[in-house]
């Protein structure tokens, strides 16, 4: 049994939710929190979601006590979604079992089987290497919440700091896009209005450093998806 539904697919395909029309918000995701302050503030500044990820090769890893520090620092309504790369069953249910995720995030080379296993809505990210084919990712994983589509960087599995060509975001796609990699307050507007994702996801493009998000930053960031939103 699939977590999402073909009438949920078919809806989202009838309400456009695969694309960003003319003023509807784009949602945010600020990934890579790794203190409940940060958390805070990106709550403050009006984000929709943030990521904790669970890969322990970097330098945002969080631990499973840590990450449930910075969930129970949240007020409610702020998705929480846990990120992961091929990393082994035990471990992703091991979180599953200590922390409230309400998403899964699947940054790896996660089969679609592997993805599904944990009966939760996920998002997985396909990484935009020359070959990579969106409208095909996007039909292996037509259960997924939404594809998340990212730089590619060899040898780096996320958190690259790097955008991608956006032009390559298909105009037309069944599933909510949301768009990573190297985004900042000063390239999000072209960013939307080149590739009118459904949400956008930002890590290094927010931080002092590694880790460690800048308020002042993550408030310009969303003003600025705010003020193509409202365009
Ligand atoms: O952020 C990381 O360190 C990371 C490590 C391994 C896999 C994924 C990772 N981050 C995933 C994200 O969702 C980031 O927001 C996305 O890659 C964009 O990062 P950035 O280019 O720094 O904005």
């Amino acid at each position: 049994m699939t977590f999402v539904s073909d009438r949920v697919i078919a809806g989202r395909l009838s309400t456009g939710l695969k694309r960003n029309p003319t003023r509807m918000q784009t949602r945010v995701k600020i990934c890579g929190i790794t203190r409940p302050q940060d958390a805070i503030a990106v709550a403050q500044a009006g984000a929709d979601a943030i990521g904790l990820v669970f890969y322990p090769h970097s330098p945002r890893a969080v631990e499973i006590d840590q990450a449930r520090e910075i969930i129970a620092a949240l007020p409610p309504f702020v998705t929480t979604v846990g990120l992961f790369v091929d990393a082994e069953e035990t471990t992703v249910r091991r979180v599953l079992a200590a922390v409230p995720l309400d998403l899964l995030q699947f940054h790896g080379e996660e089969s679609p089987a592997e993805c599904r296993r944990y009966a939760r809505p996920y998002l997985k990210a396909l990484r935009m290497r020359e070959q990579a084919d969106v409208l095909a990712t996007a039909k292996q994983y037509h259960d997924a919440a939404g594809l998340l589509l990212d730089t590619y960087q060899a040898g780096v599995p996320g958190g690259t700091g790097d955008r991608f060509d956006w032009r390559r975001v298909p105009a037309h796609l069944a599933m909510p896009v949301i768009l990573a990699g190297g985004l900042n307050a000063e390239n999000v507007a072209e960013a939307l209005t080149t590739a009118r994702p459904y949400g956008v996801d930002v890590s290094g493009g927010v931080e002092s450093q590694k880790g460690i998000k800048d308020a002042y930053k993550i408030r310009s960031f969303i003003a600025e998806v705010e003020r193509v939103g409202r365009d």
